[in-house]
């Protein structure tokens, strides 16, 4: 299997976030990449390439162009505002507030165009963001060329970005534009595989009216788990997309017998929805020794997941999504692609 790395993922770094009052480094840091890029190297996967360089318009076709656009001139207005640190909203538009009107501060547009204080910019966050979404796209390109499967080592990840917003250490959602990409590509139908812990509510998001991608997740129950506002099992889709977005909420201290449960049911349910290919939002936070999460999954488990995603035997894209226990990221991230491999 090929994978698809830049360095650039690095200039996203120092960045701060508030968690449970406090402001603290961020814990989607650089060497997240780097232990999986080794990993991929140790275990002989296959060729690490760079990624092509390319323009914006398939990130539009899934997130709105004002927002796309937003980006780049987050870091220059933020310096040019006088300040330094980390670039981050703290005033969102919730309910009983306006978002129809489009306000011209960059503290505002920083809360405007995103849902928690959890994706903060520095200096070189717009190149590892826009250097992410190359990774995503060159993936695509290969496994759409024939390869069986690419693996798009992407950072920072993307499935919390949804249509117009940032949120959750993500700002482009390159699972999202691969999919996309796919369809324009010619693909009549898509399925994207979340097994992320944290629910993939901006995949969710872009493709909630459509049928034609098919959006499966497999999460903490939004109950108790962060993003708290989506991913509950009566979410199933509006109007044509009705029945094309299954959720599977599951409990605190979930292990591999309730998951993988799940993970079947959505398998076959993927199989009966008959894509032209898969992308699989790839984290790794379910592991029982990752910081933030509350399941349980064993290293040995993560192999389980590749050989029965195989066994779809379909066009296979990984994007890689979360995974915070950094010395186990790369063996479980990479355990996924083996077990695949193998599959
Ligand atoms: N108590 C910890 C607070 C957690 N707040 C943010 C969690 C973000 C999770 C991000 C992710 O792992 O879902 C992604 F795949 F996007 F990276
Ligand atoms: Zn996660």
């Amino acid at each position: 299997m090929k994978t698809i790395f830049s360095p650039l993922h690095a200039g996203h770094s120092g960045q701060m976030e508030l968690v449970a009052g406090e402001i603290v480094p961020g814990f989607e840091m650089p060497s997240r990449a780097e232990y999986v890029r080794a990993r991929v190297e140790s275990e002989k996967l296959g060729p690490i390439l760079p990624p092509v360089e390319h323009d914006l318009a398939a990130a539009k076709r899934v997130h709105a162009a004002d927002y796309i656009d937003f980006l780049p001139t987050v870091w220059p207005e933020w310096e040019k505002s006088g300040r330094g640190g980390s670039a981050l909203g703290y005033t969102w538009p919730t309910r009983g507030l306006r978002a129809d009107v489009r306000p011209k501060t960059i503290d505002a547009l920083l809360g405007y165009y995103s849902f928690d204080a959890g994706a903060p910019f520095v200096k070189g966050t717009w190149d590892a963001i826009k250097s992410s979404y190359d990774v995503a796209l060159t993936a695509a390109e290969l496994v759409k060329g024939g390869e069986r499967s690419a693996f798009a080592l992407c950072r920072p990840p993307g499935h919390h970005a949804g249509a117009a917003f940032m949120g959750g250490y993500c700002f482009i959602n390159n699972a999202a534009v691969a999919a996309q990409w796919f369809r324009d590509q010619g693909a009549k139908k898509v399925s994207i595989l979340d097994v992320d812990y944290h629910h993939g509510n901006g995949t969710q998001e872009i493709f909630y009216s459509r049928a034609d991608v098919q959006v499966l997740n497999l999460h903490g129950d939004p109950m108790s788990e962060y993003p708290f506002f989506l991913g509950h099992a009566d979410e199933r889709g509006a109007g044509e997309g009705e029945g094309f977005n299954i959720n599977y909420p599951m409990p605190p201290g979930t292990s591999w017998e309730r998951w993988s449960a799940s993970h079947e049911d959505a398998c076959a349910k993927l199989q009966d929805y008959g894509p032209d290919a898969v992308v699989v939002s790839l984290g790794v936070d379910t592991f029982e020794k990752d910081p933030i999460s509350q399941f349980k999954l064993k290293t040995e488990d993560y192999p389980k997941i590749g050989r029965r995603i195989a066994r779809l035997g379909l066009p296979t894209l990984f994007v890689m999504e979360g995974g915070y226990a950094v010395e186990e990221i790369g063996i479980n991230a990479v355990g996924v692609l083996t077990g695949f491999e193998e599959g």
